[in-house]
């Protein structure tokens, strides 16, 4: 406040008069009239300045609070001070922070300084973070975080734009109507290892199946199972979709893990729609797992399914539950279904926040990462732009794990059922050939068709994992899949050392049983052949062909059998003494039915190996594998001959599938119904073989083990002088081998014997032959099936995979 120096004397001399003249306490009263005139007149003077230069309507604005902050303007009349700081303080009677408490008349152009701090332009402070270094991508993202994902919102189904409308940030917000979800087709998926994931489950599918509500009645489908992945998690099965997960984490190698797997390729998959889930009318995730003792990877599987489907466009309605079974069980299951229940019928629709486009700072990952879970790689926000940044970051969360570690389910399965897990990936067991050879019972199909004495074999596979899931394994459900190695990786002269310690130890095991020749006892401590086919797929194994050299400088024969899944590998692999590619059906529709393969060029696979079969590979013994499963792979015989065409193979060893079992639990689809009868097999055989030669191709039927189902179709250059040399000659094999010299299957070929030919049955003199008393069991002689036990046919199963 400014006084001129007229007022100001004036002023001055008239208080000192008057103070003089009257003394007392009417020239004080007049002298503070006087004051307040001029204070009012000045004042009034510059705001008619003020206003001249800057017409801009005053905002009142009230100025930072201090200790009179609670108090209006009438109470602090009221007080009868006049001020609560009426300059007791300091004594300075007037002035003091009161002045600051005032309702001031402010210009919006001069806020001073000092009220910076109470001024923030929030729109310039996000606007200034925006226009760093930006890149402009479209982008999607939910977001809710999972426990915010149903906020009060207003009743309308498209909500307009709450931040204003920039250039580079469009948001808009859309709904899902309860309407919609109602009347969507509900998928429950579920992911089980010990049982209680399908029984959780089971729960959230009945309690929605129970809702009157929905116009359609749920499904229920195991995750683990689906012959596709992509059926559903990139073409969706119809248009009113709404998927509800129940996953279960195992910090071991699990199904689930190649289910991520796939959902992560998808999203890096530049072939496929960036988002293909938006089709979903929503998902929602139940995890279980137990926060006791996994506490840091509680529940990750589900935080991760819950992440790669929100990635891939899928829009979340429910938010992500996370239930310890050790501790809350299935009553929090319950609760959590109840609920998914009730707020699909609430009319109060869900927000779902969708950008259309927005700006990513090159750094935003740290910024968006979401509720805690960082180390998971889980991200709020989804950004296409920066799908390799994350999906970088996702993968380095995922170390390298163990393929069968020692607390997994899939170990505990394995040695149950006579495994000896070796190492972390590789896997050995006895089959019930090897124990009857021992025993003089005989052997398998091998002793007839190409002279293997099982009592001498030691059936191994170096990869417990496999890139198929075929009907007729049995292990299918709990064994690791991936369409590639992923795990830690054991040394060749490790697994062979390991193995043959443990094929044995299994060995010793039956000096105490019944009828076990001393010759072949102590013979079977010189393994002299190994079939690498136990279950899995070998030749995944990065050092498979160490590891079959190994096998050779011990003098050990290898009978390598693939799955036709991975040409690069078969192409490099080396000398093996026999080796072996499934053909598992003739066509690619019902190669797809029997093998439920991961890789979607399956076919274009399985053609590429026949055709290095043909070529690279033409100087090994090669074989084609062709097991026999009714109402899957009989009948397209031409198709058959077509492949041998192809490959044109040396021998094509034709085997009716074994039985292993029912197909509860173990996700195994085949009946009894599927098994065919020894004749339906001969028959077969029969017509294909005629088939082929029809074309000109030269095969005929060789030879034959009845007992298993099995006969031998051969090249007949493998007939010399009208007698089959279909049986090994093993000195010739090494001496090849070793001799440094290019050798092929001409070189180490020997005479069929009598009894293995086609026709004679193909039992080995000098064994028993022992017929099993099964009602089951009608025709002994035709019937194939293995009913000893189940974990025996499950090596008979395992050999055909
Ligand atoms: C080998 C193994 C590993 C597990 N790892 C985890 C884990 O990393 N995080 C977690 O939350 N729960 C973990 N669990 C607990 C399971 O997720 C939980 O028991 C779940 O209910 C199992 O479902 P299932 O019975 O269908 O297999 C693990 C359980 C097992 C047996
Ligand atoms: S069935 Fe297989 S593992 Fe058993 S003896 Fe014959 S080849 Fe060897």
């Amino acid at each position: 406040m400014s006084f001129n120096i007229v007022t100001t004397v004036g002023v001055v001399s008239s208080v000192a008069v008057y103070y003089f003249y009257f003394s007392g306490r009417f020239t004080v009263s007049l002298t503070v009239l006087i004051a307040y005139a001029i204070f009012y007149s000045e004042s009034n003077e510059k705001h008619k300045e003020g206003n001249a230069a800057h017409p801009i309507t005053p905002v009142k604005k009230e100025k930072k609070a201090c200790c009179c902050s609670g108090k209006k303007e009438g109470e602090k009349k009221k007080s009868g001070s006049g001020s609560c700081c009426s300059g007791k303080k300091n004594g300075s009677g007037g002035g003091g922070c009161c002045s600051t408490k005032k309702l001031i008349d402010v210009d919006q152009n001069e806020i001073p300084q000092e009220d910076d701090s109470m001024t923030i332009d929030f729109t310039t402070a996000f606007l200034e973070k925006k226009s760093k270094k930006v890149k402009k991508v479209p982008k999607i993202f939910s977001a809710a975080k999972p426990d915010s994902v149903a906020p009060a919102s207003p009743k309308q189904k498209e909500i307009e734009p709450t931040e204003p409308a920039q250039d580079n940030f469009i948001r808009s917000a859309l709904t899902i109507s309860n309407e919609t979800m109602l009347n969507s087709q509900i998928y429950v998926f579920y992911s089980s290892l010990q049982g209680s994931g399908e029984r959780c489950a089971k729960i959230v599918h009945e309690t929605l199946t129970a809702m009157p509500e929905l116009a359609h009645q749920p499904k229920l489908l195991n995750l683990d199972e689906l012959n596709d992945i992509d059926e559903y998690f990139v073409d969706v099965p119809c248009e009113n979709a709404l998927y509800v997960l129940v996953v279960p984490s195992y910090d071991v190698d699990c199904p689930l893990d190649y289910f991520l797997q796939t959902l992560e390729e998808n999203f890096n998959d530049h072939r496929i729609d960036g988002f293909p889930l938006r089709k979903l009318v929503g998902y929602c995730v139940l995890g279980l797992g137990d926060s006791e003792s996994w506490p840091e990877k509680f529940c990750y599987q589900a935080k991760n399914t819950d992440h790669w489907i929100a990635r891939l466009g899928g829009r979340r309605v429910f938010p992500v539950g996370e239930v310890c079974m050790k501790t809350d069980g299935v009553n929090k299951v319950t609760e959590w279904a109840n609920l998914l229940a009730e707020t699909l019928k609430d009319d109060e629709p869900i927000i779902y926040e969708y950008d259309e486009t927005c700006d990513i700072e090159e750094d935003a990952g740290a910024d968006y990462a979401s509720d805690g879970s960082d180390d998971e790689g889980l991200a709020d926000v989804e950004d296409l732009a920066g799908k390799e940044a994350t999906s970088k970051k996702n993968s380095n969360s995922m170390e390298t794990k163990q393929m069968v570690s020692k607390d997994s389910p899939t170990y505990r399965n394995l040695t149950k059922q006579g495994y000896r897990i070796v190492g972390s990936h590789s896997g050995v067991k006895i089959c019930r050939w090897t124990k009857n050879e021992l025993r003089g019972k005989g052997s398998c199909y091998k002793k007839s068709l190409f002279n293997i004495a099982s009592s001498r074999c030691m059936e191994l596979t170096p990869s417990l994992a496999c890139s198929s899931k075929c009907v007729f394994c049995w292990r299918h459900g709990t064994n690791p899949v991936s369409k590639s190695w992923r795990w830690e990786t054991d040394d060749p002269e490790y697994i062979l050392e390991n193995a043959l310690k443990s094929h044995y130890a299994m060995i010793k095991q039956m000096r105490g049983v019944p009828g076990v020749i001393a010759d072949r006892f102590t013979n079977a401590f010189k393994v002299g052949h190994c079939a690498l086919s136990l279950v899995g797929e070998p030749i995944m194994y990065p050092h498979i062909n160490r590891f079959v050299e190994l096998l050779h400088e011990k003098e050990i024969t290898s009978f390598l059998v693939c799955n036709a899944q991975h040409p690069e590998a078969l192409e490099n692999i080396g000398k093996v003494t026999q080796l072996y590619v499934s053909i598992d059906a003739p066509t690619r529709d019902e190669l797809k039915k029997v093998d439920r393969p991961l890789y979607k060029d399956f076919w274009e696979r399985m053609l590429q190996c026949l055709d290095i079969l043909r070529t690279k590979q033409s100087h090994q013994r090669t074989v084609f594998r062709l097991t026999l499963v009714k109402g899957f792979n009989i009948g397209n015989i031409s198709s058959y001959a077509d492949l041998v065409q192809r490959g044109q193979p040396c021998f094509i060893e034709v085997k009716g599938a074994t039985y292993s079992g029912s197909s509860d639990g173990n996700g195994n689809p085949l009946t009894m119904q599927n098994i065919p009868y020894y004749e339906e097999c001969t028959t077969f055989v029969k017509k294909f073989t005629e088939e082929l030669q029809r074309r000109g191709l030269n095969y005929e039927v060789a030879a034959e083990h009845a007992h298993s189902n099995c006969i031998l179709i051969a090249n007949t250059k493998f007939k010399i002088d009208d007698e089959w040399y279909t049986h090994i000659d093993f000195a010739k094999f090494f001496e090849n081998l070793n001799s440094g010299k290019n050798f092929t299957y001409m070189d180490y070929m020997s005479k069929t014997p009598e009894w293995a030919l086609f026709g004679n049955g193909g039992f080995a003199p000098g064994n028993t032959r022992v017929y099993r008393k099964d009602k089951k069991m009608k025709n002994k002689e035709n019937l194939n099936v293995a009913t000893e036990n189940t974990v025996e046919t499950s090596a008979e199963v395992s050999v055909n995979a």
